[in-house]
């Protein structure tokens, strides 16, 4: 288990910008020592500024996106043109303005079934790198208030799926469907970056960093686990309950 290695800013905007230099220094790694960059996105509201921030000419100059292939680390099940999409707020953001070729997009398929959207999805990571066990160069991640992170939420029994996939979780309390990459494969990524600012945050931050292990409650600590890197670019509010 790799200690957690922190990047903290005063504001949300300068952890933004310390998230894109770190995801542009990632990327011209990986392109410089395997000809591409694997990227599995978070969705939610926090990354859009850095999506947006990406595709400036001060950060889409430095990389040659043709090199990039794009995964979501989960997606909520809605309709491809719906605003919770996770996928339409990144082809706003990001996808859209540096005209990403759709060949590099890989997003889950939700006009399928939610277990066969998963499935697939599994089989579509697997595919393109002709492996079952998959290696993202970067698995970026925000954090929920209740301390879930892509679509792992607490009390689903996909906290406890050994399995190195995708899976499709029902969240009853709102009754929808998520698709989510499993903890296994988040966690086989080189690196993990949680991007988590605002002062709501703190708590789950302390108790996913700090607290007890009880991933029911706190499945976030299911990344205790990963065998890479575990950068963590918090603003001050949401480092603020950190037990430093
Ligand atoms: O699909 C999603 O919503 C995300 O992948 C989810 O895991 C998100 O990162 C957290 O819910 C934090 O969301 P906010 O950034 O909106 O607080």
């Amino acid at each position: 288990m790799s200690q957690p290695i922190f990047h903290i800013s005063d504001t949300a905007d300068q952890t933004v910008v310390a998230l894109a230099d770190f995801f542009v220094e990632t990327a011209k790694r990986a392109i410089a020592e395997n000809g591409r960059f694997s990227v599995a996105l978070s969705g939610g509201s926090s990354p859009k500024k850095l999506y947006e921030l990406l595709a400036t000419p001060d950060f889409s100059r430095q990389l040659d996106w043709d090199k990039v292939d794009f995964f979501f680390g989960d997606e909520r099940y809605v309709p491809a043109d719906h605003p919770d999409s996770n996928a339409l707020m990144v082809k706003k953001a990001l996808f859209d303005p540096l005209r990403i070729p759709a060949a590099n997009i890989f997003t889950v398929d939700t006009s399928l079934p939610p277990d066969e959207a998963a499935r697939q999805y599994t089989e579509a990571i697997q595919k393109r790198y002709q492996a079952v066990q998959v290696r993202f160069d970067l698995m970026l991640l925000g954090l929920g208030d209740n301390s879930h992170t892509a679509s792992l939420f607490p009390h689903t029994p996909v906290l406890h799926d050994p399995s190195v996939s995708v899976k499709a979780v029902f969240l009853a309390d709102q009754n929808v469907y998520r698709i989510t990459m499993t903890a296994p494969l988040i966690n086989l990524a080189h690196r993990l970056a949680f991007l988590v600012y605002g002062k709501g945050k703190a708590e789950a931050v302390e108790a996913v960093l700090n607290g007890p292990e009880d991933i029911e409650n706190h499945p976030a600590q299911l990344l205790r686990k990963a065998v890479g890197e575990v950068h963590w670019f918090l603003d001050e509010p949401a480092a603020s309950a950190l037990s430093r």
